[in-house]
């Protein structure tokens, strides 16, 4: 609100999102990244809950809920929800059930050093209520709100058990038997608290966890509706803040909306408004400048250049003790922390839109004032901000960059961004009207993006290289970017060999752009297996992630393991089928799939090394993990033996093992249908699907099975069984094996079959009869089997090249260009020459920077079901991929081949 002028919480209050909000676990990302990657996330993913709706069970909850706990990171909304609550009931809006609520923030909590009893405690709050005796607590329907758990620390595991709500206690044993329902069972709790913090509170003590998400896209424009009466200013606004994807991502924060919105109104009304802010840099620059105007108009009459040099001299004071501490990580502050730093403390608070004054408890005595800065954004600007008027080495940003680049957890990025941000000429004028005249050293800004491009290159993190690219964008230098896009654009990229610095744009881009991106499919954007890595951020924010067949390496199973971690992830849905990921990288996975964060109910087609005992173990302990959202496991390619068989049924016996639909288990033994079976028949098995179609399963293992299926326990619905001979239980991709033949009447004149139908060979005209399936001037053939499902079949070739493909029925074969396998929307192909390789499909061609090197065999992989046509160089090394097609499949599909002069095509 402007000084001096109430807003009404009813005029301003925008419905935030909150959701139901799982274990309350400690999340190690910064918030500000945890914003961008909850931003991705589709609305309906999550049960939301309505404020007033806190205490109301969710679906499938019967037990009524006694104590709520809402998380939540700093500035989103915490307590304005409570305050919220609140109001809706002295209205009558909402909870006409509850006869008294108890708002006890921590804050005021923590001044009571004398021991109360918990009545006592309400009186000394509520003087108004001394009538109320301690019997009246019980027979009404009391709740308890306390905020800012954060700004306290509870001793659940010491503290003696407390009943007596008469008998006097310290406020720590008060809280935590109330907490734990010792005292007072009958009343209601709700407490918030900022995440780290929360799991203070042990899991059993709370009945319900939500957690504030801040505000969706569509409430971000509520937001800035309702906080203004003059609709067109809060447009004009909306639309700036729109324009720059750096501060409508930070908008997720309703109290960087607030800073927004105050900034934004003042500019966009003051008549010589100057440069609007662009980015976080100008938006904090002006918050500040708007705040010292506010203070300087109140506090002090006095002339401009006095304050402007009063001010500065503060806010330096200020930065010092933000830079300093954010380095150590802290991010409260004592009195002691202010007067060493030479800042007189009223005056702190008379800064009160900067730092905030709270009290909070040291060692169990609540009687020291402490200070916070009211968002962790404001003590990182003001950090960049001492630093950069202290520091007059011509090195500040280099060596910044390379001091950041080394924070593991990146608690200085947004202080680096500040840095880099305040650098720029157009900040340097916003800060002379902050500061007054002030000498600032002067940095080639060029040579220092430059310098930022080149550590983008290096093999950093992807948090950190992502950060670079914030800070590129502070410094007003997004050329990577718009390469990028141009290249997406112009629909080019498939054909480019990126630099590494232009794959990590792309990354860049794909993250931050506001399409949300439900399935990400890594095949479609590379083309090489070296950089690929660059482009795993992504998956943290898709729903879908396909990542099969592109030879992952440990590295990237680190990267998808955080991505299975982060509490804010859409991810759902991961394939990785065809990469061989080693037993380091099975572990890594496995690991990330037993976190209490990740919700991941789909896993395709992992390549387990189920030899390795270790990698057994980890694996079934992830299937077992109560938390684990893995509904569906998909297990080609594995040849799991008997023990791995056997592990395996134990954990679909184990209660906590929720698969529901288990795929594609192979190589079964009849040993293992037998253990499979016993698993089966526990009442514990969720199991509703299970998929044996790639086994040869002897008729003594179906009747195995059947048994187990039988058994009245047993709630399997879907049992596949396919006797599809030998082949399945080959390895790799082998075990989709086809046999094909060339079909006489497709081949062109100048191709003679031989060898069974198995080998065709360009030459003298053949006399063949005229056919409608004849291909009459491109020297081509058909194959005589039509293919769905998944089939795997390689072809060699010899001489000058060929072209080797799939095509529908319907492909021309009268005439020339139309009737060349990829150069239409029918066929997908392979041209290989002794040189090189490329793809076409509907005639666009890309060509692949992978060299034959020799080998003459291709292997082809078509899962037709899922869309997915690939192909391998195929050598004494193994299988190369040399690029996958995803398309939706309508109708069969024809293995063909072109056959250049003088050359042969053998199956
Ligand atoms: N639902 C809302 N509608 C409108 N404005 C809001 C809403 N929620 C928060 N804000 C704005 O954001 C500011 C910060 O919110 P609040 O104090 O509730 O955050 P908090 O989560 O309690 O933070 P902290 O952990 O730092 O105490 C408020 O002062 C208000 O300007």
């Amino acid at each position: 609100a402007k000084d001096g002028q109430p807003t009404l919480l009813s005029e301003i209050y925008t419905e935030l999102y909150i959701t139901e909000g799982g274990t309350g676990g400690v999340n190690d990302e910064h918030e500000v990244r945890q914003i961008e990657t909850a931003s991705k996330k589709r609305l309906t993913e999550d049960t939301t809950v309505k404020c007033n709706d806190i205490f109301k069970p969710l679906c499938g909850r019967e037990t009524p809920i006694r104590t709520v706990l809402t998380k939540g990171v700093a500035g989103i909304g915490k307590t304005v929800s409570v305050q919220k609550f609140i109001l809706d009931w002295v209205d009558g809006k909402a909870n006409q059930d509850v006869h008294f609520i108890f708002a006890l923030p921590f804050r005021d909590l923590n001044l009571i050093k004398d021991e109360y009893s918990l009545i006592e405690l309400l009186h000394h709050f509520i003087p108004d209520l001394k009538s109320v005796e301690s019997t009246e607590l019980f027979r009404y329907k009391v709740l308890f709100i306390f905020d800012g758990l954060d700004e306290c620390r509870l001793d659940f595991h010491n503290n003696e058990s407390w009943f007596d709500v008469t008998k006097k206690t310290s406020l720590d044993v008060l809280l935590t038997n109330l907490i734990k329902g010792n005292l007072l069972p009958s009343a209601l709790l709700w407490i918030t608290s900022r995440p780290p913090a929360a799991n203070q509170i042990p899991p059993k003590c709370i009945d319900q966890v939500t957690e504030i998400r801040g505000f969706s896209d569509a409430q971000k424009e509520e937001y800035f509706r309702r906080r203004f009466s003059d609709q067109s200013l809060a447009s004009r606004i909306m639309t700036h803040v729109k324009s720059s994807r750096s501060l409508f991502i930070m908008c997720h924060i309703p109290v960087f909306c607030w800073i927004s919105a105050t900034v934004l109104e003042r500019l966009f009304s003051e008549t010589d408004r100057g440069e609007i802010p662009r980015t976080l840099t100008e938006m904090y620059t002006h918050f500040l400048i708007f705040q010292t105007s506010l203070k300087n108009d109140k506090y002090m009459k006095n002339s401009e250049t006095k304050l402007k040099e009063h001010s500065k001299k503060f806010l330096l004071k200020l930065g010092k003790l933000a830079f300093y501490n954010l380095e150590k990580g802290n991010l409260i502050f004592y009195e002691q922390d202010l007067t060493e730093n030479d800042i007189n403390v009223s005056e702190a608070s008379v800064y009160s839109g900067v730092c905030t004054e709270v009290f909070k408890e040291e060692h169990g005595l609540y009687q020291e004032k402490v200070y916070c800065f009211v968002h962790l954004s404001i003590q990182e600007y003001l950090a960049a901000l001492y630093v950069f008027l202290s520091n007059s080495s011509a090195d500040l940003l280099k060596t910044a960059v390379d001091q950041v680049l080394k924070s593991k957890n990146g608690h200085l990025d947004l202080y680096l961004r500040f840095l880099l941000g305040l650098s720029t000429d157009s900040s340097k004028t916003l800060l002379q009207r902050l500061l007054g005249e002030t000498r600032t050293s002067s940095h080639d800004i060029k040579e220092t993006a430059q310098y930022i491009k080149e550590k983008i290159q290096d093999n950093l993190s992807p948090e950190r290289t992502i950060n670079l690219f914030h800070c590129l964008n502070e410094l007003g230098d997004n050329s990577l970017v718009e390469e990028v896009q141009r290249y997406l654009n112009s629909g080019s990229l498939s054909a480019e060999d990126l630099s590494p610095a232009q794959w990590s744009a792309l990354a860049f881009v794909l993250l931050m752009s506001d399409e949300k991106l439900d399935v990400f499919d890594l095949k479609k954007f590379i083309r090489s297996y070296k950089e690929h890595w660059r482009l795993l951020p992504v998956v943290k924010t898709s729903r879908t992630a396909l990542l099969d067949s592109c030879n992952l390496t440990e590295k990237c199973c680190e990267m998808l393991a955080s991505a299975l971690r982060s509490n804010s992830s859409p991810l759902r849905e991961l394939d990785l089928s065809n990469n061989d990921l080693q037993d380091s990288g099975v572990m890594l996975l496995s690991a990330g799939l037993g976190n209490s964060h990740c919700k991941l109910g789909i896993l395709r087609s992992v390549l387990l090394v189920f030899d390795c005992s270790n990698t057994k173990l980890v694996l079934a302990s992830a299937l077992r993990s109560n938390s684990s959202h893995l509904r569906e496991l998909d297990l080609s390619d594995n040849d799991l033996q008997d023990s791995g068989v056997k592990l395996l049924s134990t954990e679909l016996a184990n209660p906590h093992c929720k698969l529901k639909i288990l795929r594609s288990v192979c190589n079964l033994t009849d040993k293992c249908c037998e253990v499979l079976a016993s698993a089966l028949r526990t009442n514990s098995s969720h199991l509703r699907e299970l998929d044996l179609s790639d086994n040869d399963l002897q008729d003594s293992g179906v009747k195995l099975l059947s048994a187990g299926l039988g058994d009245s326990q047993c709630k399997l619905g879907i049992l596949s069984v396919d006797h599809s001979g030998e082949c399945r239980n080959r390895p790799g991709l082998q075990k989709y094996s086809c046999q094909l033949t060339l079909d006489p009447n497709t081949a062109n004149r100048r191709l003679s079959l031989s060898g069974g139908n198995r080998k065709v060979t360009w030459g003298a005209e053949q006399p063949y009869p005229d056919h409608p399936e004849r291909f009459d001037r491109c020297t081509q053939v058909l194959c005589r089997e039509s293919l769905t499902g998944r089939c795997y079949w390689e072809a060699e070739w010899d001489g000058y090249g060929a072209h080797i493909g799939v095509t529908y029925k319907g492909i021309e074969r009268k005439g020339w260009s139309d009737c060349r396998l990829g150069n239409n929307d029918k066929s997908w192909c392979l041209y290989c020459d002794p040189d090189s390789y490329s793809v076409c499909h509907n005639n666009k061609q890309t060509v692949i920077p992978i060299v034959p090197s020799g080998s003459h065999r291709v292997g082809v992989y078509l899962d037709w079901g899922a869309g997915a046509l690939s192909f391998y160089r195929v050598s004494s090394d193994g299988l190369t991929p040399l690029y996958s097609f995803t398309s939706s499949f309508t109708e069969l599909l024809y293995p063909g081949f072109g056959v250049f002069i003088n050359s042969s095509v053998s199956l």
